[in-house]
């Protein structure tokens, strides 16, 4: 072994070992990581704003920072019985913790040196312990990191006093479980994050939860793909406070088995796993936040997934490492030692395998080791504590103990970020908001139906006491017309009295008078008394008459004065009523709206979360994908197509329950967020062919054409090409699209687009439309071939490779026009320029770019009036290289047919002296 060197691991990156043989080297797997950069004290790289994995939004690809596995040595102060037993000898080692070495005594003369991450003597403080070996990884995990901090040694050299002390009595004694739980405690907010805890112990290869003894037989599960570990079986514990902490870990100790052994008589014979989850949002993506004052439209606009991060602290007090000989273990505990033994011998062989690169890590050997395979060679950072005695009698453990843990500096760990989108709880927000829109917009329909019932219940009582004043007027009326008349009879029968008294003494005073002229008088008085009584008659009826023409005419009158109310007061009540249905309607659009765009939002959503999921399950990067994309694919992806009946179902529900008409009415929404979201989910359907005809029948053609030219957003240019692109794939469709206007105004946006996806959906549009026979000239004169040669500026692949398509396209139907004898003369992609590009990228190294080309140059090579600008061109040399080389067998022959039946191009070969 070395005995000397002056090397040292700092700030996570390796510039040697005394102890290897060989120089180490990074995992080959790990090349991805930037060398350049600083790295923290803590061995991970921190971002500007000092947040580690310098993220802030939701990881953007799956590569991690490296991160070494650190490793301090502890070494206990001898004990009661070593000062006696050990007095005449020295300790049987000798730190230098300036240096960060140790040197283990071989004999009075000679020993070893051995260097590690942090040497802490037997005066080290819990504190400094704590700083050193846990606190960078309880940042970590606070970061979105998992983080594991373990302890090693030989039984009773202070695993437990180190990792587990309680320090109820004396403050500074707190060991590190305490201590983390303090810093996480300090740092986190409890309204926005949350903690939760499992504590287990690995008892001779069987898991017990700690907090739940009964249950003692949890597997564990291991995610093939992302290689994380979990107990799902494991009770949970969350926690809120400091104390709860620490009653828990009680609980757990009370539980945890010991033994007693000769070494140590209250040597831990298990492993104990305590395990925390912390969870924290991250900030500005909370949506409820946003939705306080029930301002629905304003959460729309806002609406974001919540984002979180999710660490998990696991702290490891592994059992006693001691040999089973010295331990004077027997029986039962003799079984123990050698399943702790077993446990240990495995960690140590996956450790070895992991610092030699060997491919093969026999992680599967032991409980122990499935259950660390996140902590060395995986995501988490780790941070190992190995403690040791100083007694010379234990040299031999010791020195097990110091080898160990040099091995473990040799293992690197790829620190992942755990950060991802919180949908399930945004869907849940999202529910309630909708429930309360729904319950508000059910109350908002309730008061109105109430005050409508009001207004009716109040309206029938004025008209109830209008019909009873009337009738009490009526009644008024009638008396007094009564007594008048009874008054004018009376006094009209007073005059009759009267005159008929005053004739009588006029006879009297004239004395009597002859028979004849008695006669005379009373046939006079018979005929004024009959005059008399036919003018009282007259007079009755005359007052009936009058009587009966006043009451009409009172009738009348109030009649009219009622309706004149009535109508006055029944325009004012219409008018209210009417206003009220205009508001409720109004408001009910809204609410139908709003309630819309969530559906629609949430299906985006799910969209989303399903291919966030599926991508997780193919191990491959989580993306949060802009939806179009997501779904295009899904649709077109055949085996998505068998398994992607939900998405059918959840499309079908959308026109069920949104509808098509209002989903396109949200495109010209004045909200710029509702209408990116809207295009979207227009595409999303447009990718399915069978709405594609329901979509142009709706009009969304139309409207996805004009938001080329209305919007400036460059994502719903994105987005309506790319759904234009879906529904150019139908002929009748790209004759609408050209009918509208559209080659303008996708050239319109390509000219502006700068992004890479946009031009890659415009150039695809206009490539579906360049394989329309009918649409050739008019496509070309409406600069349809100029657009797409003028999006090869952007050089992108993708984008290329739709140009070359729709090159081929254009080329194929020319050709068969051609031949058809339906046009003649020189190919229009030659007149509009394309041929030097093409013959550029004949040979291009992405083969859907090289295949296009390849097809295109066939094509125009066909037609003798196109040679002579082809050789010119430098297109032969392309073709006779097409002929010879191109992988596929159909379009090698088509190249040597078009080479040897064109009399240009045989004359030119020959001239060449080219021979085939
Ligand atoms: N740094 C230290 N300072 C003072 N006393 C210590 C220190 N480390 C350990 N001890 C004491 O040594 C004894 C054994 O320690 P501890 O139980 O932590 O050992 P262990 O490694 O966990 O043993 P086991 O593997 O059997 O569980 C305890 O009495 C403890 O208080």
């Amino acid at each position: 072994m070395a005995t000397s060197g002056g090397y040292n691991y700092r700030n996570g990156t390796q510039r040697g070992s005394l102890k290897v043989d060989k120089p180490l080297s990074v995992n080959s797997n790990t090349k991805s990581v930037v060398k350049s950069k600083p790295l923290s004290a803590s061995g991970v790289r921190r971002n500007s704003t000092g947040s580690l994995g310098g993220a802030t939004g939701p990881p953007k690809d799956d590569a991690g920072v490296l991160g070494r596995v650190r490793v301090a040595v502890r070494l206990r102060p001898r004990n009661a019985e070593e000062k006696v037993a050990d007095a005449d000898f020295a300790d049987c080692v000798e730190l230098q913790p300036e240096l960060k070495r140790l040197k283990l005594r071989k004999n009075n003369w000679d020993s070893d040196t051995f260097e590690f991450d942090e040497v802490l003597t037997e005066f080290a403080s819990q504190k400094r312990v704590y700083e050193v070996v846990a606190k960078p990884v309880v940042e970590s995990v606070l970061d979105g990191y998992n983080g594991t901090v373990m302890a090693y040694g030989q039984t009773g050299t202070g695993k437990t006093y180190t990792l587990g002390r309680l320090g109820e009595e004396d403050t500074a004694a707190r060991g590190i479980m305490v201590r983390a739980m303090e810093d996480i405690l300090a740092d986190i907010s409890l309204e926005t994050d949350s903690i939760s805890v499992s504590y287990l112990q690995l008892y001779m290869e069987t898991i017990q939860d700690l907090l739940d003894p009964a249950n003692d037989n949890i597997s564990i599960l291991e995610d093939p793909k992302t290689g994380d570990v979990s107990v799902p079986g494991a009770s949970l514990v969350e926690i809120r406070d400091q104390q709860s902490f620490i009653e828990l870990l009680r609980v757990g100790e009370a539980h945890r088995f010991a033994a007693n052994t000769k070494l140590n008589t209250e040597s831990s014979r298990s492993h104990a796993i305590l395990m925390v989850h912390v969870k924290r949002s991250v900030k500005g993506r909370d949506p409820t936040l946003l939705n306080e004052n029930g301002n629905s439209s304003h959460m729309i606009k806002t609406l974001k997934p919540p984002l979180v991060r999710k660490g998990k602290l696991v702290v490891v007090d592994l059992a006693g490492s001691e040999r089973i000989d010295k331990s004077g273990s027997e029986g039962h505990t003799l079984e123990e030692a050698k399943s702790i033994n077993l446990s240990l011998s495995a960690l140590g062989k996956c450790i070895n395998a992991l610092a030699e690169n060997s491919p093969h890590v026999p992680v599967r050997d032991s409980k122990l080791t499935r259950l660390l395979r996140d902590s060395f060679g995986g995501t988490a950072r780790t941070s190992l504590v190995i403690t040791i005695g100083p007694s010379p009698r234990h040299r031999g453990e010791t020195a097990s103990t110091i080898m160990f843990g040099q091995r473990a500096m040799k293992v690197e760990n790829m620190l992942k970020l755990k950060e991802e989108f919180d949908y399930k709880s945004l869907s849940r927000r999202l529910d309630i908001q909708l429930d309360k829109l729904i319950a508000e917009h059910e109350r908002q329909q309730k008061a109105f139906e109430d005050e409508i019932q009001r207004i009716s219940i109040q309206a029938q009582n004025q008209i109830s006491e209008s019909e009873r004043n009337y009738a009490d007027a009526l009644e008024k009326e009638r008396l007094k017309y009564q007594k008048e008349y009874k008054e004018s009879i009376k006094k009209l029968e007073e005059q009759l009295l009267m005159n008929q008294r005053s004739y009588g003494s006029e006879k009297g005073t004239y004395g009597p008078k002859d028979d004849s002229s008695n006669l005379m008088s009373n046939k006079e008085n018979l005929s004024a008394a009959k005059e008399v009584d036919e003018l009282k008659e007259l007079l009755q009826k005359e007052t009936l008459l009058r009587k009966a023409a006043e009451e009409e005419v009172t009738n009348l009158k109030s009649q009219v004065s009622e309706w004149k109310r009535a109508e006055a007061a029944g325009n004012t009540e219409i008018l209210k009523l009417r206003k009220m249905l205009e508001d409720e309607e109004r408001q009910k659009e809204k609410l139908e709206g709003e309630i819309a765009m969530l559906q629609t939002q949430l299906l985006q959503l799910s969209f989303e979360a399903d291919e966030t999921s599926r991508r997780l399950e193919r191990g491959g990067p989580v993306k949060v994908l802009g939806g179009l994309d997501s779904l295009m694919t899904q649709v077109r992806s055949p085996q998505l197509k068998e398994s992607g009946t939900e998405e059918k179902a959840s499309i079908a529900k959308l026109f069920e329950q949104v509808g098509l008409q209002k989903i396109l009415s949200l495109l010209e929404a004045e909200d710029a967020d509702v209408r990116v979201h809207a295009v979207k989910v227009v595409a999303n359907l447009a990718a399915e062919e069978t709405n594609q005809e329901k979509i142009v029948q709706a009009g969304g053609l139309t409207s996805l054409l004009m938001l080329l030219q209305s919007s400036e957003d460059e994502t719903i240019h994105r987005v309506a090409a790319g759904a234009i692109a879906n529904l150019a794939m139908n002929e009748t469709n790209q004759e609408l699209i050209m009918a509208q206007g559209g080659i303008n105004l996708l050239a319109m946006t390509a000219a502006h687009a700068e992004d890479p996806q946009t031009l890659r959906m415009v150039a695809g549009a206009i490539a579906n439309l360049c394989g329309n026979d009918k649409l050739q000239t008019k496509l070309r004169g409406e600069g349809g071939v100029k657009a797409l040669l003028g999006m090869v500026r952007c050089g992108h692949p993708d984008v290329l490779a739709q140009v070359a398509r729709g090159i081929a396209n254009f080329a194929k139907c020319e050709s068969r026009a051609s031949t058809q004898g339906i046009k003649s003369g020189r190919s229009l992609l030659i007149d509009d320029g394309a041929l030097p590009w093409i013959v550029q990228n004949a040979n291009n190294e992405a083969s859907p770019i090289r295949r296009h080309i390849e097809l295109a140059l066939c094509h125009l090579a066909q037609h003798e009036v196109n040679a002579k600008d082809m050789i010119s061109g430098g297109a032969l040399w392309e073709l006779v290289r097409i002929m010879r080389d191109c992988s596929r067998e159909d379009i090698r022959t088509l190249a040597h047919k078009t080479l040897t039946s064109s009399p240009t191009f045989q004359a030119e070969l020959r001239r060449l002296r080219i021979d085939f």
